[in-house]
């Protein structure tokens, strides 16, 4: 079947597993068929006397060993078929979360986070069930209606089973409609879960700013609306419920009620005996299992597969970016000569109809920094994006030491790139594994000496824990400048070739700036450095600054040169200059 196409390796891996779980169902229930068989014989057996104490004891034994046997077997099904079962969602949501890992970033860009947190959950426990108690629900329809049915017109009566199952299809049909009707309810109830798990995570996240604008009431009411909506949908789930339960026992009576009747007419006319009459109607309780389970086992089904369709998707989704043929085997990015340049560069998101580089033209020598300003929009943190190649570049090429970026594996250049990106942000682990996230065997020293370059150690000694303080939910929480400079340090203890700080410095204040980007002069003297920022004292001592506006670069030059054009850098440079004065009077 073409939606399993993705789960061969685990039923190659898991097939004895299922072949004995079913194995050992199908004996479960032909041992389940032979008890009401002895109580019948038994039953006869004292009507006409024939039998003495001890055999009614040898048979009361024979059923507790045949339900002991059953015990164990079933013991037996259930590590094997729900155990696979769960063997199958661990496998499955490791799979799905190596493949989201491995995927590029423009995947991310059109998936919601609360979408792709869905296929983690729902989905796969939507597959789960499939493969574990539908797999039972399935054999036990199957093999226990057969034999059960089999066993009650062979050796009873085929008349007296004909006319007291013909009530049991209709429950089969209104399991198999109310079942459709609870899943959708279910769906509602979860989606009416989420949306108030959501609404209070939003509340909380945000406390601060609904206290300022003195709006606790109102949220308690929206609140209130999310949890009333919750409520109302789990009512008419119970609904349901209350209504199929007594349904489905309904229907079971008809079918004892038309056994009691005829079958009780059949004794008195002497065509089948009591005992017989006693083993179908143990028969009879015994169908009305399966007959829910054709029911459930539809729903079930339906629900994994298309549970298992949305995966699929998810698991056939390609990375844009990869290595391409060609490559070439550059273990460490220092084997080259980190001399950068960019040749004609255009670029145009994926999907998107305009470009949002424009023929951009640079030239970074090893050791210098390049800086970039520019409008909101302009295009600086996709021309820093392009360098740590997460997107495909189509138009003009980037190459470092003569080679193509495109031919160097992505690997390296990643390993070799300190990004620090706009949003700061960091794990909910101690400090000192945020900052040695690319190596977690990193010395104390060299964690010490990142922190203490991004300016960030004196703060972190401020902590009562210091180093091993927890970040975020559980822990301290970070102010803004901060979570920037141990987001620093994180790129820095990587002792990169090639460091990208995008705009990464804005909620720091000036002075901390400057001190940050001295200690940097140091560490990257021979390294080259871009750094993006909005503020023009954090690029001024750059070895070229370039402006950019609508994806182009207007102007460019040394802060020294590009004051005497005269041209929007100068203009910008004056309003900061400008707004500072203005902050000091103040
Ligand atoms: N993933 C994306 N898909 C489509 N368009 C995008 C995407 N990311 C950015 N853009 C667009 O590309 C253009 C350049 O955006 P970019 O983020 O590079 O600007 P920026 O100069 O870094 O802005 P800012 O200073 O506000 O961070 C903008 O028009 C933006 O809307």
């Amino acid at each position: 079947m073409e939606v399993l196409r993705h789960l061969k390796d685990f039923m190659k891996e898991n097939k004895w597993q299922y072949i004995v779980g079913v194995i050992v169902l199908i004996i479960v229930d032909t041992l389940q068929l032979i008890t009401p068989r002895i109580i019948g014989n038994v039953v006869d057996s004292i009507g006409s006397g024939t039998i003495s104490n001890g055999q009614v004891l040898y048979y009361a034994l024979l059923i507790m060993i045949i339900a002991c046997f059953i015990a164990f077997f079933r013991y037996m099904w259930r590590i094997k078929i729900i155990g696979s079962s769960r063997v199958l969602e661990f496998w499955m949501r490791s799979k799905i979360f190596k493949h989201l890992e491995g995927l590029s970033k423009n995947f991310f860009n059109y998936r919601k986070t609360g979408d792709l947190m869905a296929h983690a959950t729902n989905d796969i426990q939507a597959v789960r069930m499939a493969f574990g108690p539908g797999v039972i629900m399935l054999t036990d329809s199957i093999f226990l209606t057969i034999a059960t049915i089999g066993v009650m017109s062979t050796s009873i009566s085929p008349t007296l089973t004909l006319l007291a199952l013909i009530p049991l299809p209709i429950l089969a049909i209104i399991v198999t409609f109310l079942g459709q009707k609870i899943q959708k309810r279910y769906k509602l109830v979860q989606e009416s879960f989420s949306n108030m798990s959501d609404r209070t995570q939003e509340s909380f996240t945000g406390i601060r700013v609904i206290k300022s604008y003195v709006q606790e009431e109102e949220e308690l009411l929206r609140f209130s609306n999310a949890s009333e909506e919750y409520v109302f949908h789990n009512m008419k789930l119970v609904r349901i419920f209350g209504f199929m339960f007594p349904m489905i026992g309904f229907i079971a009576a008809i079918s004892f009620l038309v056994a009691l009747y005829i079958g009780g007419n059949m004794v008195i006319e002497g065509r089948i005996s009591l005992g017989e009459l006693v083993a179908f109607i143990t028969y009879l309780g015994m169908l009305t299992w399966p007959m829910m389970a054709i029911g459930w086992v539809i729903n079930v089904i339906q629900r994994g597969l298309a549970s298992l369709k949305r995966i699929n998707e998810i698991l056939d989704a390609k990375p844009e970016v990869v290595d391409k043929k060609g490559v070439l085997p550059i273990e460490n990015l220092n084997e080259l000569a980190m001399h950068i340049s960019i040749k004609n560069l255009s670029f145009k998101y994926p999907k998107s109809e305009t470009y949002a580089l424009r023929n951009i033209n640079l030239d970074i020598k090893p050791g210098e920094t390049l800086a970039i300003v520019g409008k909101t929009g302009s295009g600086k943190s996709t021309l820093a994006s392009l360098f740590l190649r997460n997107y495909n570049i189509e138009e003009g090429e980037i190459s470092i030491g003569g080679v193509n970026v495109e031919k160097i594996p992505i690997k390296t250049l990643r390993k070799a790139t300190g990004y620090v990106p706009q949003e700061a942000f960091l794990f909910s682990t101690t400090i000192s594994q945020n900052i040695a996230f690319s190596d977690p065997n990193l010395s104390f020293e060299k964690i010490e000496n990142a922190a203490k370059t991004a300016s960030v150690y004196d703060d972190i000694m401020s902590f009562p824990q210091k180093f091993q303080t927890i970040v975020g939910e559980k822990g301290v929480t970070l102010s803004g400048g901060q979570k920037q400079r141990v987001s620093i340090s994180r790129a820095l203890i990587k002792d990169p070739s090639i460091l990208i700080l995008d705009d990464c410095l804005s909620a720091v204040d000036t002075k901390t700036e400057e001190a940050i980007l001295e200690h940097l002069q140091d560490v990257m003297k021979d390294r080259t450095s871009i750094i993006i920022s909005h503020r023009i004292s954090a690029i001024k001592n750059a070895d070229e600054i370039i402006f950019m506006e609508d994806g182009e670069i207007v102007e460019r030059g040394k802060h020294i040169e590009l004051l005497r054009l005269g041209g929007r850098y100068s203009d910008l440079y004056k309003k900061q200059l400008l707004e500072e004065k203005l902050e000091e009077e103040v």
